[in-house]
């Protein structure tokens, strides 16, 4: 019977079970003593308190979940509650690269082999055929055939399937024309848990020292504290559009040497988060050069390889550069980070990715495959897809041309938003933003009053977050403080994605506008 259930009514029942569910939550809450209640919820006497939890927990934070958007879920359950107690009716959530979150559309092809593999009894019915399309059908098949047991609810080897990693393989030596070993990947539940398992593998204590570029994604800075390292920052130069200097990352590391710190690796964020910026092939080799002359391992977080928007800008891996310069195996340590949630496909959700490790001797490798071990693997969906974003339909395959009118049409979106996003930031009284040549961001400076700045430490917050906080309350629109990136002391940003729908971006537009000189003219000297 419940087959019958229409989508739209199984859709209605689910939104009506969430909304009583909500409304039973928030009756409850009225009846519960608060945590600081003394009645039934003093929390003094159980084990665990704030006070004795592992400091390294405490010392992490991460902006792009933090205040601004627990403030906005709240907006938003004010505004479904009671429409119109708000000066919006809806909020615009330009906080997080999370495509799908807001309407972006899987890829038909991807999401066909997924179904197939994880329902391999259709593969057989005549239906089938007419549903999805012969490659899919055909890639389910071949996918099925390298999962020991043919079932994506097994568990799997520790690195990855073998069978996924040699097509990822295959993908990468056809990205940059240098052979891979299948047996450098690793394939992760995204591309996050690589970067944590190499801060694991790399701190051994507050001694030990990572350079990450400033602005940084807040990953980094998190899963530093949590291993207990030191963050070494060097600075990115907003005035050259985000340019990486090396001279800076010199005299950066002379300071942490000088402090008695242990600088082991350097991350390098290409294209750019929070920046956008996409780096070009003479200051990798630089990069790569300062990593070999220095002894650091290179930690590449490639992620954003398929965004890159101007023409005038390309993306080229830190393997292949380095390959090129006559570098091999031996000469240089680096591990390239790459997931399937960024891209033209978006694929938070499934947590997929892997981190291709070159240059560690085999003694380290073992140790790298034993942590990866006590995790015993990632997602098989999550795999899947990783071999699939390396290894899409090609000429010839029966879902070549939907794929590629799919792939350019969410890109040259993207690159349209990203313009007129920019466009309209520069237009702004006190604001510059650099161009965003690819990832989904944009980073503006704004130059706020000092009258703003007096208001923001009254209040008790860091003048961007003032700003955002205010920006929210007054349009609904959802950006993270640049303060939760780090910047240069004194300067103050945010960072808005490029993500809404294309048809929400005049709304966005006109509503930032707006609010902004109004802002202004408040706190204007
Ligand atoms: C630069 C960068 N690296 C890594 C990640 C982690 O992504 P995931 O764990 O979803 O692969 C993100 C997510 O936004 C990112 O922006």
């Amino acid at each position: 019977m419940r087959r019958f259930v229409s989508y739209r009514a199984r859709n209605l029942i689910s939104t009506t079970t969430t909304s009583s569910l909500l409304a039973a939550f928030r009756f409850l809450s009225t009846l519960q003593p608060s945590s600081s209640d003394s009645m039934g919820s003093d929390y003094s006497s159980t084990p665990v308190t704030r006070d004795t939890l592992n400091p390294k927990v405490l010392n992490c934070e991460y902006a792009v979940r933090g205040e601004i958007v627990t403030l906005a879920q709240k907006l938003q359950e004010e505004i479904k509650e009671n429409p119109g107690s708000h000066p919006f009716d809806e909020i615009l959530y330009c906080n997080i690269g999370n495509p799908q979150s807001l309407a972006q559309q899987p890829i038909t092809f991807f999401r066909e082999v997924l179904a197939l593999c994880d329902h391999p009894a259709i593969l057989d019915k005549s239906e089938t055929q007419g549903l999805f399309s012969a490659d899919a059908i055909e890639r389910a098949f071949q996918i099925l055939d390298q999962i020991p047991g043919r079932a994506t609810g097994a568990y799997s080897h520790s690195q990855g399937i073998k069978g996924l990693r040699d097509t990822i393989a295959s993908g990468i030596e056809a990205r940059d024309g240098y052979p891979v070993d299948p047996n450098d990947l690793f394939l992760t539940d995204g591309a996050s848990p690589a970067v944590h398992m190499m801060m694991q593998l790399l701190i051994r204590s507050e001694n030990d020292g990572i350079l990450c570029p400033i602005p940084q994604y807040p990953l980094y800075s998190a899963s530093i504290a949590l291993h207990g390292g030191t963050l070494v920052p060097y600075y990115l130069d907003e005035q050259t559009g985000w340019g990486l200097e090396i001279s800076e990352l010199e005299q950066q590391l002379k300071t942490a040497k000088s402090k008695g710190i242990d600088v082991r690796a350097l991350v390098v964020i290409n294209p750019g988060n929070p920046t956008g910026q996409v780096l070009g092939e003479a200051n990798q080799r630089e990069i790569v050069e300062f990593c070999k002359r220095e002894g650091l391992v290179l930690l590449a977080d490639e992620v954003y390889q398929e965004n890159v928007y101007v023409p005038d800008k390309k993306f080229h891996s830190f393997k292949k550069v380095s390959r090129s310069m006559g570098y091999g195996e031996k000469d240089i340590s680096l591990v390239s980070f790459q997931s399937v949630s960024k891209g033209f496909y978006g694929e938070c959700g499934k947590r997929g990715g892997y981190m291709e490790v070159t240059g560690f001797s085999p003694e380290v490798r073992e140790q790298i495959y034993k942590v990866a071990s006590v995790n015993l693997c990632s997602n098989i969906s999550g795999q899947i897809l990783a071999s699939l974003i390396m290894s899409p339909p090609k000429v010839g395959d029966e879902s070549y041309v939907s794929f590629s009118a799919e792939k350019e049409g969410i890109l040259s979106s993207l690159a349209r938003r990203a313009k007129t996003l920019e466009d309209a930031l520069n237009s702004l009284e006190g604001v510059t933003c650099n161009r965003a040549e690819g990832a989904m961001y944009l980073f503006p400076r704004i130059n706020l009053p000092d009258k703003a700045i007096k208001a923001a430490e009254a209040a008790k917050t860091a003048p961007d977050a003032f700003y955002a906080k205010r920006l929210l309350n007054a349009t609904g629109i959802v950006v993270v403080p640049g303060s939760g990136f780090r910047q240069v002391p004194g300067t103050w940003h945010f960072r808005c994605t490029i993500l809404p729908q294309e048809e929400k971006i005049p709304a966005i537009v006109s509503r930032l506008t707006e609010f902004h000189e109004k802002f202004m003219n408040e706190f204007r000297g």
